[in-house]
């Protein structure tokens, strides 16, 4: 068995323990100076660009100018291509994703007396266009179109666009054709990568500019919505997927070993640790990952095996569950399961991570493709300042303000006096007895 990293943090030096924390986000230069190129290629030719690299990068020979967007005819075969239990589990979680974001859906507007006779309050509009990324490089993703298109669809988004790289068959993921027509998208460009972000920043002969673009993606996808933020909203950071489990001494080392390997199979640059005060706990994790790396294809067992045993991954013993609760605030994981007979108790603890699980039937899993809350999340530290995706990210607030003849004396006498402290006649004069005579007149 490959040594899997155990790390004591009473031993580690604070830069040690820092250490842990480092996703492989942290340096994107390789890729930033890679996608360059491809960006200012798609920015000058346009399709031209969009089917070399489809053909160059994702293998995708058949990929041409005509076909670039899917068809009518594609999405119909996808349903006849499609498992019929696949079919009803993306309705089934759609349902229950659609049932969670209704309840983001805020009023479209609303006014507040905040003095007799003057209201303030806000008013929400959906962004007109917004593009939603679906990653397919080491595999494919209904459920990210799951997670991007339903909140988009409760925000009413007019103008939405999916863009995903097209298979080496030149086609899009039949489940995911699937899952973005029950959604109610039905504009999807074969397009991924770099060469993606740039076709919905800068626009193409087929595909439709966009202010925004959200959704997961590799270190090409993150790299290029770095580069393009002065021109499309990139939305929330969302890159290389991870995932920390949190233990006490009430749980199976083994359950906690097997839901370890949930993120860590994403991709060699993934993120997964297992923190616990228990000894017991890691001696039983260590001994049952041999055994669930054997139920696992080859690739996914390479890929979570290269994760626990590099830089980014593997089981750290704490001093005790304060110190563990620590560490997680410190790593700020995107998912987090507290597994626990009584998760309760440590949630007061725990402050930075964008998704909280709880219990010992909770995995990562079920979040991901059934239970609701949305899956696409920030990575990378970005639990500090974000949130899970949400209706609120397809939509734009103004706030709205109305003064009446009864609340401006009050409103203009204190406003006065801070125009005339900071210094600006123009403001100060707006709100003088000048404006009462003005609107005698
Ligand atoms: N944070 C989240 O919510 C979340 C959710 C799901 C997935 N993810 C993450 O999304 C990522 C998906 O990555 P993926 O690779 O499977 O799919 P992807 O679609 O993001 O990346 C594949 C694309 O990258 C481009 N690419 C590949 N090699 C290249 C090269 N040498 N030069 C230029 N461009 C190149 C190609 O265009 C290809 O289509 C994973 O890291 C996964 O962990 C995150
Ligand atoms: N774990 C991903 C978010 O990091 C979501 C996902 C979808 N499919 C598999 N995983």
């Amino acid at each position: 068995m490959p040594d899997v990293n155990v790390k004591h943090l009473k031993s580690l030096s604070r830069d040690e323990r820092s250490a842990l924390t480092r996703r492989s986000e942290a340096d994107l230069s390789f890729f930033l100076e890679k996608v360059e190129p491809i960006l200012e290629a798609v920015r000058s030719q346009g399709d031209d660009a969009l089917v070399r690299f489809g053909r160059e990068l994702d293998k995708a020979d058949g990929l041409t100018k005509e076909n670039l967007k899917v068809s009518e005819a594609e999405f119909d075969e996808a349903f006849g291509l499609v498992d019929d239990k696949v079919i009803e589990a993306i309705r089934f979680g759609i349902g229950n994703i659609r049932s969670f974001h209704e309840e983001q859906l805020p009023e479209p507007m609303w006014l507040k007396e905040v003095q007799p006779g003057a209201f303030a309050g806000d008013r929400f509009l959906p962004i007109t266009s917004v593009a939603l990324y679906v990653p397919r490089g080491k595999g494919s993703f209904p459920s990210v179109i799951m997670m991007t298109s339903v909140p988009a669809v409760v925000a009413k988004v007019p103008d939405l666009a999916i863009v995903t790289p097209p298979g080496p068959d030149g086609k899009v993921d039949a489940a995911t054709l699937v899952a973005a027509r029950i959604a109610g998208v039905e504009t999807i460009y074969k397009v991924g990568g770099a060469q993606a972000v740039a076709a919905v920043a800068y626009g193409t002969e087929t595909v439709k500019k966009a202010r925004k673009i959200v959704g997961p993606g590799s270190p090409w996808v993150v790299a290029a919505k770095r580069l393009l933020a002065g021109i499309i909203d990139p939305g929330l950071p969302a890159g290389p997927s991870e995932c920390v489990i949190l233990a006490d001494d009430t749980v199976s080392g083994r359950l906690a070993a097997m839901d370890l390997l949930i993120e860590a199979e994403h991709g060699p640059d993934s993120s997964a640790w297992l923190v616990t005060p228990s000894e017991r706990v890691v001696s039983e994790a260590l001994d049952a990952l041999p055994e669930l790396w054997g139920r696992m294809t080859e690739a996914r067992m390479e890929f979570s095996r290269n994760v626990l045993t590099g830089n980014s991954g593997g089981i750290i013993l704490a001093e005790s569950m304060d110190d563990a609760c620590n560490f997680v605030n410190e790593y700020a994981p995107e998912h987090l399961e507290i597994m626990s007979t009584r998760p309760f108790d440590y949630l007061g603890d725990i402050t930075e991570a964008s998704e909280i699980l709880l219990g010992t039937h909770t995995p990562v899993s079920i979040a991901n493709f059934a239970l609701g809350p949305n899956a696409v999340l920030p990575t990378s530290k970005g639990a500090n300042t974000y949130g899970p995706l949400s209706v609120t990210d397809f939509l734009r607030r103004s706030s709205i303000g109305y003064v009446t003849e009864k609340g401006y004396p009050d409103m203009a006498r204190n406003a006065r006096t801070l125009a005339e402290y900071e210094g600006f006649s123009s403001h100060a004069n707006a709100v003088s007895d000048l404006r009462l005579d003005y609107l005698k007149r």
